[in-house]
């Protein structure tokens, strides 16, 4: 197999598990394919132990559902699949039904870099049955890697306090594709540029880097390295100083800053990749500044995250900028976001919305059940509260109650009278037709910095951040309350 040719064209609608294969055949069988089912993708808790998570990954969910269609060379091999018997696994008449199905699914789902909270659907998936179960498994492996690694950089962005985050994770990421994706999305979260040269190229990432220790190491000595490097790139020179002594690397920098600036030229910084970091960037600032460099930026990388990053500050290192890559592009300290795809309703042949619930020994695990949506409520221009509600449900000027779904006591009142507010799940497609268009990455990337902005500092400390109310509609809340209760009767019932 040609990877590089291969794997990323043609179709990808086998990118699912085989369960939902068995479960869209037996649908079939059943004669429930088409029934009109609604799925609903959200998360239980956020990643990192943080108090906020970004969404990300949507543009790859529209092309993946624009192109979702099973091509001939996918049908062959389904067609090739044995039961143990070894019969056919799947009848022609399922896999000519496959061959001939066509996307025809409403979507709604929050856009890219908006500030997502546990329970509340991020996506939601009306439509046939068997098209709802076929996108469980590749839209959960988009939206949860994406959306991990977004909310990782913007808690390392934020750790930065405004100071450019080039990220540099990709030889350390999770092979190719999790490389390009974990690039988009780092950029999504806050960084300001990636180092894979093919991030750039595909979705248009400013790309930006400086020089590795090889450089150096490949000169007699390192201040001929420095001074070949500022020949070939006297705009743009940023000079790695620790391949030998960090401070005669500093001191080497200055010499040929003071060479580029004689030609009227500029010496942009310097890196830092190993050592006590808060003690060398301040050795070097001084050095820097006396020498007449104030300006000269101080890179610094090896091993950052959030946690280092905020650390790094307090020591008053004097860094400027912060290169990022493992711990950002591997998620390090915890490596899945844990989103579920689950039923919420079902449309009976009368066509009417039958609401369904998972019953679970763990309240945690218990679904909302029906067709829902989230409303954002604001005030003064700052987020309050998410209420999870029925589609169709008004909210009068007397207001309603929201409450959450795991405590019932935790209760907050809503009065639209005094808050504005926004519908988090927008149309993205109508029957299978896109109805919206995806911004371009530098807007999304925007969007992360204005949401997080509408969000109280306490909801994005790093550490214990206090928790976001985010709760059921009242109507919605009884509801649930109802079909969980009838759900136990029969359970007793039967016992
Ligand atoms: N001032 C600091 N406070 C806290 N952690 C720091 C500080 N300076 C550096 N670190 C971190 O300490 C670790 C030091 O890494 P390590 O022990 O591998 O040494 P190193 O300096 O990278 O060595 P090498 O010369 O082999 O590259 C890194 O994770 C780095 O990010
Ligand atoms: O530490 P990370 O957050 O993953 O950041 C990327 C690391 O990759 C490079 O080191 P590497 O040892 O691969 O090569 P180099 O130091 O010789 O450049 C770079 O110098 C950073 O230390
Ligand atoms: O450009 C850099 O400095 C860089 C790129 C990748 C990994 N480490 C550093
Ligand atoms: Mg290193």
């Amino acid at each position: 197999m040609k990877i590089t040719k291969d794997l990323y064209t043609g179709s990808l609608a086998l990118l699912t598990d085989f369960y939902q294969l068995t479960m869209a055949y037996a649908y079939w069988k059943a004669g429930k394919g088409d029934q009109e089912a609604v799925f609903n993708l959200f998360f239980r808790k956020h990643p990192f132990n943080g108090g906020f998570t970004v969404a990300a990954g949507l543009e790859y969910v529209v092309d993946y559902c624009r192109n979702f269609r099973f091509e001939k060379q996918d049908i062959d091999y389904l067609a090739g699949m044995k039961a143990p018997d070894g019969s056919p696994q799947f009848e022609k008449g399922f896999l000519d039904y496959l061959s001939e199905m066509r996307f025809s699914c409403d979507i709604e789902a929050v856009e890219e870099g908006t500030i997502v909270f546990p329970n509340a659907p991020m996506l939601r998936v009306k439509g046939p049955l068997i098209q709802c179960q076929l996108l469980e498994t590749p839209l959960l492996n988009i939206l949860n890697f994406q959306t991990l690694i977004a909310t990782k950089a913007a808690r390392i962005t934020l750790a930065a306090k405004g100071e450019p985050v080039l990220e540099f994770g990709l030889r350390r990421a999770q092979g190719i594709d999790g490389a390009l994706a974990a690039s988009r999305a780092a950029f999504i979260g806050g960084c300001t540029s990636t180092s894979n040269v093919m991030a750039g190229r595909l979705f248009g990432i400013p790309v930006s880097g400086t020089h590795a220790h090889s450089w150096i190491m490949s000169f007699e000595t390192e201040l001929e390295a420095f001074e070949a490097y500022a020949d070939a790139f006297p705009y743009q020179s940023v000079f790695l100083v620790d391949t030998y002594d960090t401070i005669q690397g500093v001191k080497n920098a200055i010499k040929v800053g003071e060479k580029l600036r004689s030609m009227g030229k500029e010496l942009i910084g310097i890196r830092i990749d190993s050592g006590d970091l808060a003690y060398f960037s301040n050795q070097a600032r001084e050095l820097l500044d006396q020498a007449g460099f104030p300006n000269a930026k101080i890179v610094a990388s090896n091993d950052l995250d959030e946690y280092l990053i905020s650390s790094l500050k307090t020591q008053e290192a004097s860094i400027n900028v912060w290169g990022v890559g493992t711990k950002l592009v591997t998620a390090f300290d915890q490596p899945a976001l844990g989103a579920v795809y689950k039923l919420s309703g079902i449309k009976s042949p009368e066509g009417e919305w039958i609401p369904k619930i998972k019953v679970s020994q763990q309240s945690l695990k218990i679904n909302i059940p029906g067709v829902h949506n989230v409303r954002r409520y604001f005030s003064g221009g700052k987020a309050v509260a998410d209420m999870i509600y029925l589609e169709g449900q008004e909210v009068d000027s007397k207001g309603t109650v929201i409450i959450d779904p795991i405590d019932a006591t935790r209760r907050k009142r809503i009065m639209p009278a005094f808050y504005q507010s926004e519908e988090l799940l927008k149309p993205i497609f109508e029957k299978g037709k896109k109805v919206y268009k995806c911004p371009d990455i530098q807007s999304i990337r925007k969007r992360t910095q204005d949401q997080l902005k509408t969000f109280d500092k306490t909801h994005k400390r790093l550490v214990n951040p206090h928790v976001y109310p985010v709760g059921l509609e009242e109507n919605l809340h009884h509801l649930r309350m109802d079909l969980v209760l009838k759900a136990k009767e029969i359970e007793d019932e039967s016992n």
